[in-house]
C-alpha cells in the first residue's frame, strides 16, 4: 500500500519511521514542506517526496493529514479530492463531521498516536473503526484501538496528553532520587522506567483486578508503599489530574 502524508511534523515523522522500521513496511509519498524532516525520512526505503500537496493526493488514495487544526481549512482549499480518497486525520479536537464537510467527497477517519509511534509497541487509535486500517497498522506491529463513540476517541487523545503530564512527574521523582542518593539522573530515570514497565505488566496480566486494588496489593498495611498511598490520598494528589482531564473533556464535548 502507498500512503500519502500532507503535513510532515513530529508525529507523522514518527509514524512513517515506525512503519518503515517494522516487519511490514509500506510505500510513502510526502508533501514537500519541513525539509529537514523530509530529508531524514528519505533515508528510509520506499519513501519519496512529491512536488506539492495535489501531487500527493494524485499519487495516493490513502493520505494521513498531519497539519495543525488551524491549517486544515487552508489545506482543504488547496487539494482536489475524489470519493476514492481515504483521509486519516490526526488533528486533535476537530470533529469527524467537520472534517467530512471540509474534505468532501473523501472518506475521513480520525486517527491519534504519539511520538512513541517511532518505536515498537506503540499504539494508534481510530474513529470510526476501519478494518482495512486496523489490519494495515497491526501488520506493522502497532497496537490498534478503535472506539464506538467520538467522545471515547477523544479520550485516546487525552491518554497521549496524560503520558506527557506523567513524564513530567517522573522527572520530578527521578530528580529527587538523584539529589538524595547521588545517583545520576539518567540512572534514576532508568529505575523509574523499569518500575513503570512493571506497572504495565500488572495492568496487562491482571486485567480482572482494578489498578487501585493492585496498588493496595503492593501497599499492604504497615509497608512503605501504604504510607505513601495514605500521604497522597490525604492530600488528594489525584485531584489536579482529574480536574484538568474533566475540564478538557468538557471542552471537547461542547464542540459537538
Ligand atoms: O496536545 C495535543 O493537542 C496533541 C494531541 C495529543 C497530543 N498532543
Amino acid at each position: 500500500m502507498r500512503i500519502g502524508v500532507l503535513g510532515v511534523g513530529a508525529l507523522t515523522e514518527a509514524i512513517v519511521t515506525g512503519v518503515q522500521k517494522s516487519k511490514s513496511p509500506y510505500s510513502w509519498c510526502l508533501s514537500p514542506r519541513s525539509a529537514f524532516r523530509v530529508e531524514r525520512l528519505l533515508s528510509l526505503p520506499q519513501v519519496s517526496v512529491a512536488q506539492d500537496n495535489q501531487s500527493v493526493v494524485d499519487q495516493c488514495s490513502t493520505v494521513i493529514i498531519g497539519v495543525r487544526p488551524d491549517d486544515l481549512q487552508s489545506l482543504a482549499t488547496q487539494i482536489k479530492l475524489t470519493s476514492d480518497h481515504h483521509l486519516l486525520c490526526l488533528a486533535a479536537g476537530v470533529h469527524l463531521e467537520t472534517l467530512q464537510k471540509m474534505f468532501y467527497p473523501a472518506k475521513v477517519t480520525r486517527m491519534m498516536a504519539s511520538i512513541a509511534a517511532e518505536y515498537p509497541g506503540a499504539s494508534v487509535f481510530f474513529f470510526p473503526k476501519d478494518l482495512q486500517l486496523s489490519t494495515c497498522f497491526s501488520n506493522a506491529g502497532f497496537g490498534v484501538q478503535s472506539f464506538t463513540t467520538e467522545l471515547q476517541f477523544e479520550a485516546s487523545m487525552l491518554s497521549v496528553c496524560v503520558n506527557a503530564w506523567w513524564l513530567d512527574q517522573v522527572h520530578a521523582l527521578a530528580q529527587t532520587f538523584a539529589d538524595e542518593t547521588g545517583m545520576p539522573l539518567a540512572e534514576a530515570v532508568e529505575l523509574l522506567a523499569r518500575a513503570q514497565q512493571e506497572s504495565v505488566t500488572l495492568l496487562k496480566e491482571r486485567r480482572q483486578t482494578t489498578p487501585t486494588v493492585l496498588a493496595r496489593e503492593i501497599g499492604t498495611p504497615g509497608t512503605f508503599t501504604a504510607r505513601g498511598l495514605y500521604h497522597l490520598k490525604e492530600r488528594q494528589a489525584e485531584k489536579p489530574w482529574v480536574d484538568i482531564l474533566s475540564q478538557l473533556l468538557k471542552e471537547l464535548k461542547s464542540k459537538e
